[in-house]
């Protein structure tokens, strides 16, 4: 699992390592540089006309030495320097020095900058790095700027944008990338939803730092990638049965509203759940019967919403029960709600209009077992803990939320924030914008139940099934776009084990 270390740690993570093994911080520069390189080496031919904008600190010693590498390749490099004025960094001075004097270099003034044309196809951005310690201004500024202006090109940030500031909101004016790389471990504020449209895509590269020289740092923010979910599975065996596979109960829907379960159901059974059952009121009984008759349905006859007669139902013969979408907020239905978080104990996922209720009677939060699993998208949170000033408020909040309720929050978005009650926060890699389609939001429902019901642990359940959502999204949408639908995204599931090598 990834560190997700504070700038300033970011530095004394360097120089620790730097120390400890003996080599010097210029070849841990060059071990970045390459790394990018090879990147780079990856996606874009020679005859790319490359501009590296360099500043004065280690960011602009990365663009050095990583234009003197391209070039080395054979690639068509240009270098800009900027800052000047200011004292290099050391590695900087050193990777100034070690440019092939055929590379051209030059050096931009007030007047270059503002006079900038020049007939690139894609731009480096090497300015600054983590240690911006001030919004920008001067010639930093006009040429992010005059940059930013720039339409046709690709844009690539070493690091992070330059004006983004590592740990914070951005005040003032930063480089807008179609890419980031960033190394070793993505820093903070490039999972801030504030930033998305500065951040592009998000990579992030090893340059050989390993995990004993991060975790010294810990700050409980982890970012969650492929090889640290595919160990969090369990195993089935040749004899294993319906039961192992755990029996499930998915409660919600509404007259009018019986999609959102109905999904729910259908990726708790895609999951891998032994039995779905649902709970729905009368009028959605044909609907899911029909839709999907993998699942059982128990109803009462003649109801229009989930009601206090419901509570009638043994529930402790399901593993698991995840509760609300769909559902709606009726005063009976918060009744339901009330009765059923003080009848059951064992693992819940409360998601939409159950996490709406509770919102509107907040006393119920009290009724949660310890490490109920809330799925919050962020205006859900909001009306849970309050308005969030920005989303390093938000996540926060959650942490605090998370620690007095005894609760697991799962912050639904790009980079789905789990927050546990110990304050360990989980960012996740996967997913992207085509995600956003009604319904995405239940299927997680469903998956995060399913495998609480398989007998995952709390930890692993909500790990693993916000990865393969997301994982499902990227499949469900490499070849639909905006065309996806949230029942793409169901199908897709069983492709998502299959990318982890798991039956
Ligand atoms: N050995 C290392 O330390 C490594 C560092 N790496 C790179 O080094 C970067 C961090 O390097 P630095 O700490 O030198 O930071 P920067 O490259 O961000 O530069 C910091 C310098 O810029 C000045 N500055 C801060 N805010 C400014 C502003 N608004 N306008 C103008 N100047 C400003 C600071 O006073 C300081 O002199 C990382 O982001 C990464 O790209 C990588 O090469 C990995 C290895
Ligand atoms: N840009 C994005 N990148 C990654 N995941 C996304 C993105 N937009 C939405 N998602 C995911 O889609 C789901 C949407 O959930 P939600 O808002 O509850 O939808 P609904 O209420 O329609 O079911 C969440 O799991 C969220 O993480
Ligand atoms: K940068």
């Amino acid at each position: 699992m990834l560190e997700i270390i504070s700038g300033i740690s970011v530095k004394k993570v360097d120089e620790g390592f730097v120390l400890d093994k003996g080599i010097s911080s210029h070849k841990l520069m060059e071990n970045a540089a390459l790394a990018f390189c090879n990147w780079f080496e990856r996606h874009y031919q020679r005859n790319d006309k490359v501009g590296i904008f360099c500043g004065h600190g280690n960011n602009g010693g990365d663009g050095l030495a990583i234009a003197r590498m391209l070039w080395r390749k054979g690639y068509d490099v240009i270098v800009f320097l900027v800052g000047e004025n200011n004292e290099p960094s050391p590695d900087c001075k050193l990777n100034r020095e070690l440019l092939p004097d055929k590379l051209p270099a030059l050096s931009m003034s007030h007047e270059d900058i503002a006079h900038m044309e020049y007939d690139l196809n894609i731009v480096v951005d090497a300015l600054l790095g983590v240690g911006i310690n001030r919004p920008l201004e001067g010639d930093y500024k006009n040429l992010v700027n005059k940059l930013n202006s720039l339409s046709g090109l690709t844009k690539i940030s070493i690091d992070i944008p330059t004006g983004l500031p590592s740990d914070d909101c951005l005040a003032g004016d930063a480089f807008i990338a179609d890419i980031t790389l960033s190394f070793q471990s993505p820093k903070f504020s490039l999972l801030f939803p504030e930033h998305a449209n500065y951040v592009g895509q998000l990579k992030v590269v090893d340059i050989g730092i390993n995990q004993f020289y991060l975790s010294q740092f810990s700050e409980g923010k982890f970012y969650v990638q492929k090889k640290d979910i595919a160990l969090r599975h369990k195993n089935f065996s040749r004899f294993s049965h319906k039961g192992d596979f755990g029996k499930v109960m998915l409660v919600g829907g509404s007259f009018g509203s019986m999609g959102a379960i109905r999904m729910s159901s259908e990726a708790a059974l895609r999951t891998g759940s032994g039995l779905a059952c649902c709970m729905v009121p009368g009028c959605g009984v044909d609907i899911m019967q029909v839709s999907l008759p993998e699942a059982q349905v128990w109803a009462k006859k003649d109801s229009d919403c989930i009601d206090a007669d419901y509570l009638g139902y043994n529930f402790d013969r399901f593993d698991a029960v995840g509760v609300g979408p769909g559902m709606g907020t009726h005063d009976t239905t918060a009744e339901f709600l009330r009765g059923f978080l003080t009848k059951y104990k064992g693992p819940i996922v409360v998601d939409a209009d159950g996490l709406n209720i509770l919102a509107k009677h907040p006393e119920q939060l009290s009724l949660l077992a310890d490490r109920s699993i809330l799925t919050p998208h962020l205006l859900e949170f909001e009306r849970l803990a309050g308005h969030c000033k920005n989303h390093k408020d938000r996540l926060q909040k959650a942490s605090d939320f998370s620690k007095k309720h005894k609760v697991i929050i799962v912050l639904k978005g790009a980079h789905t924030c789990i927050t546990f009650p110990d304050g360990r926060q989980f960012f996740n890699s996967t997913g992207n914008k085509h995600m956003a389609t009604g319904g995405s939001g239940d299927i997680l429902t469903g998956m995060i139940t399913s495998f609480l019901g398989q007998g995952y642990s709390f930890e692993n359940a909500a790990l693993c099934a916000v990865f393969h959502h997301g994982l499902s999204g990227e499949i469900a949408s490499a070849d639909k776009k905006r065309g996806t639908i949230a029942t793409d995204i169901i199908k897709s599931i069983p492709l998502s084990y299959l990318r982890l090598g798991i039956e």
